[in-house]
């Protein structure tokens, strides 16, 4: 049986890796906590650069484009915790992680607002035709005509994903006089006027506009196929901010071409760049009225650098005091301080008889336990004990040696 590892190493030790541009406020509050090597890079790493970077890093920074296989969580041997510097977490194998006691922390709300705007103001061009307009004049054409451009006063928007983001451009949209019915696999409490259809289907034929507002699962994969998008309005415009493979870009790419759809607005694509160095390929580019926005869904200055402070405080949290609150795959322990004690941090396969074993060797090393913390999820048990006599490094020892160890770690 290979030792789990055993991670209590002072601050200027442990190795900060931040991918894809994560704003600097995220270095920053890092930095400013004592922790002094942080690498950062504008780009999203995949394959040999990948697996480099990450052996021999403790906390791993990413956004929606590095993939976190398990075989490349695997290959992280001193890996501590993972931060998604976004809301999706769809890149990462969270139970893979979970299993190799890594906690993933991501910011569930900082970009919501940012999307929600920028779904509003495609509801609007699409409905008054102003990409093809614009495409038109950047030609030197000239087309001053009010066919087909309408008001989105009255007119209905449909949202399929009525979560954090969906329910913000419900209420922005009613704003301005839209109506706004939705579908969602869950019974939601709904804001304003809008209604819960009973279908996907009711949904797609009753709207003018349908955006959609879904994580990436495999539920949701394809989900707007050839048969939904067929089942649209005529002339309806269909938007997509959530994930590139929710919707079938052949079966919306027929649908712009025999006219059936009147435009699109997509952000997101199956397959996106590495970086802003790499060409972007979509059949979707030759038509007019669709507008086509490189993942910038969240990408303003202020979701940026809200979510560089609050995905960097989770994961020095975790690093500094052990708590896993808000971790979106890992057994949950809110903690206080540990002020007089030491703590130590115990993650397990949670099997039967466990956590008398942990105590039995708790005892024998003869510490005192001030405190004891336990969450459990699945099949991983995760405790956290202070201990404010004896000594904490024999107690640690055995711990860590206990078969059914994944990770442990000391915290003075
Ligand atoms: N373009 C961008 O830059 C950008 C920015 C932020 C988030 N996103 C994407 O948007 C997604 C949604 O974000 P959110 O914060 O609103 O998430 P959320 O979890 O708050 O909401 C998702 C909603 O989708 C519903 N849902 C799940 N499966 C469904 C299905 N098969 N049919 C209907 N409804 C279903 C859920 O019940 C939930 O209400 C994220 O997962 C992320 O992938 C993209
Ligand atoms: O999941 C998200 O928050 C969005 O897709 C934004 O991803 P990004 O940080 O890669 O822009």
């Amino acid at each position: 049986m290979t030792t789990p590892p055993r991670l209590s190493v002072p601050k200027n030790k442990l190795k900060f890796v931040l991918l894809e541009g994560i704003h600097p406020s995220a270095v920053d509050l890092i930095k400013r906590d004592g922790y002094s090597e942080v690498v950062t890079s504008p780009k999203a790493l995949a394959g040999e650069a990948l697996r480099e970077v990450l052996a021999d890093a403790h906390f791993l920074g990413i956004r929606s484009r590095t993939q976190l296989t398990a075989e490349v969580l695997r290959a992280a041997p001193k890996l501590t915790a993972v931060g998604a510097f976004c809301i999706g977490t769809n890149q990462i194998d969270l139970p893979a992680a979970m299993q190799l006691g890594i906690p993933v922390f991501n910011a569930p709300f900082s970009n919501t607002r940012s999307v929600a705007e920028l779904v509003l103001a495609e509801i609007i061009m699409l409905m008054r035709g102003i990409p093809q307009k614009n495409a038109l004049l950047h030609r030197n054409g000239w087309s001053k005509s009010a066919e087909g451009s309408f008001e989105v006063r009255g007119k209905t928007l449909g949202i399929v994903g009525y979560g954090h983001i969906g329910t913000q451009i419900g209420v922005l949209a009613e704003q301005l006089g839209m109506v706004v019915v939705f579908h969602d696999i869950e019974s939601k409490l709904t804001l304003g006027n809008a209604r819960q259809l009973a279908s996907l289907d009711e949904v797609l034929t009753r709207s003018d506009v349908v955006t959609l507002h879904l994580p990436e699962l495999p539920s949701t994969k394809g989900l707007m196929g050839r048969a939904q998008i067929q089942a649209m309005k005529p002339g309806a415009h269909l938007i997509n901010a959530s994930r590139g493979t929710v919707v079938d870009i052949d079966a919306l790419t027929e649908a712009l071409e025999s006219g059936h759809l009147g435009g699109a607005a997509i952000d997101v694509f199956p397959v996106e760049p590495q970086g802003n160095d790499s060409a972007f390929e979509s059949p979707l580019t030759r038509f007019d009225n669709v507008i086509l926005t490189p993942h910038i869904g969240g990408s303003t200055l202020e979701a940026q650098a809200n979510i560089g402070r609050e995905v960097a405080d989770k994961l020095i949290r975790y690093s500094n005091n052990g708590s896993t609150t808000s971790a979106v795959n890992f057994p949950e322990v809110a903690l206080p301080e540990h002020t007089g004690s030491s703590r130590l941090l115990h993650i397990h396969r949670n099997v039967p008889g466990v956590m008398a074993r942990v105590n039995e060797r708790l005892s024998k090393a003869g510490v005192n336990i001030a405190a004891q913390y336990l969450s459990t999820r699945e099949d991983v048990g995760y405790v956290v004990i202070d201990v404010d006599s004896g000594s904490p490094e024999v107690a640690m020892a055995d711990l860590c040696s206990l078969p059914d160890t994944i990770r442990c770690r000391i915290l003075y």
